[in-house]
């Protein structure tokens, strides 16, 4: 028989280095100063601000961590992912949700036994009316938020846009659509489609900003609204992304409700998540992910693709499916 081992548990114990030396590296630059082409320590290290004391260790650690790579002359280089992905500023950055989670998620997460002991919130702003209250008070977080938004659904966005049968459809609504990530990544795919993001007001201009930059302005448009006050705009097919799991099961059962009540005869709505397998005991990106929830929301929590199904089946949603997306991500898509 196999002696057990340490190694696993001790590694999982401690990967919080890893991740906070990564968000680190976000937060001071490190890929941004490398985009313009490869630099040694001594070029390096001021130009980040950095003390020298262990400003080798840490390029050494990214290097280990094969997030950047070093060459016979000791210059450091971005590795094709970070240069594609972490550098700010380009389409294809989405080291948003890495910024997110370096300046609140990483600090609240400190909090987690806490919030497990007494099923409250932790992150910031204890007081505000829900977590987009307390975001949304202050412009650059709003910002954050949104752009920390599409680098968590970039991936999904491509997948949704190739996976699902859109020639069947003209109009589709993102509701909830942060910065827009989503719906540009669609309309860009499939050229016959129109529709837009429906989000709170302040997200209008920074969702028109990037869908103007993306060259989409005639056939997307934002549309303001609560969408516990307001009716959903009507579309064939109506997107909700990471909404459910912000919200409390009546909540969750409302907003199907309204997506229900939006959509035509033989229309879809289409929910995607980091959805939890039905077995809850493989994605543990999702189970992680509604942990996230306890951690930043009154209610929300993450779930299955069949409690997702059996939801829908309530709010009169004829079929319906589930459908791996990538990486943890699924939709569920409900056809009326
Ligand atoms: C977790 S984000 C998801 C964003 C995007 N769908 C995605 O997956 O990347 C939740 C979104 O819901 C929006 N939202 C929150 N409360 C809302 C409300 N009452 N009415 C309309 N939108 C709301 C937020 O502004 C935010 O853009």
């Amino acid at each position: 028989m196999l002696k057990p081992s340490p190694e696993k548990l001790l590694a999982l114990g401690m990967s919080f280095w890893n991740a906070k030396a990564l968000l680190s590296a976000v937060e001071l630059g490190v890929f941004d100063a490398l985009a313009d082409g490869p630099a040694d320590l001594a070029t390096l290290t001021p130009k980040l601000g950095l003390h020298k004391r262990s400003a080798r260790d840490f390029f050494d650690a990214l290097v280990a961590m094969k997030v950047l790579e070093r060459d016979a002359n000791g210059r450091y280089a971005n590795t094709p992912e970070t240069e594609f992905f972490l550098v700010r500023g380009r389409p294809s950055y989405v080291g948003g949700l890495l910024e997110m989670a370096n300046a609140r998620l990483y600090e609240s997460w400190g909090h987690l036994s806490e919030a497990l002991r007494t099923g409250r919130r932790q992150s910031e702003d204890h007081d505000a009316s829900d977590l987009f209250a307390a975001l949304y008070a202050d412009p650059q977080r709003l910002r954050g938020f949104l752009s920390a938004m599409s680098g968590v659904s970039a991936s999904a966005a491509q997948a949704i846009a190739d996976k699902f049968s859109w020639r069947d459809y003209r109009t589709f609504i993102d509701v909830g659509a942060a910065q827009g990530m989503v719906p540009v990544t669609i309309a860009r795919a499939h050229p016959h489609l129109s529709g837009g993001g429906f989000d709170l007001p302040q997200v209008g201009p920074i969702f028109e900003e990037f869908v103007v930059a993306n060259g989409l302005a005639d056939r997307l448009r934002f549309y303001p609204g609560d969408f516990f006050k307001d009716d959903l705009p009507k579309a064939d097919v109506i997107i909700m992304g990471h909404i459910l799991h912000d919200w409390d099961l009546e909540q969750k059962r409302l907003l199907l409700k309204k997506a229900y009540d939006a959509l035509p005869e033989g229309g879809a709505l289409i929910v995607y998540e980091a959805m939890i397998d039905n077995d809850r005991r493989e994605n543990a990106f999702g189970l992680l992910m509604s942990l996230n929830m306890l951690i930043e929301t009154d209610g929300g929590f993450d779930f299955t693709g069949a409690d997702c199904e059996g939801w829908m089946k309530e709010a009169g949603f004829s079929s319906s499916r589930v459908e791996h997306l990538t990486g943890p991500d699924s939709m569920v898509v409900g056809v009326k």
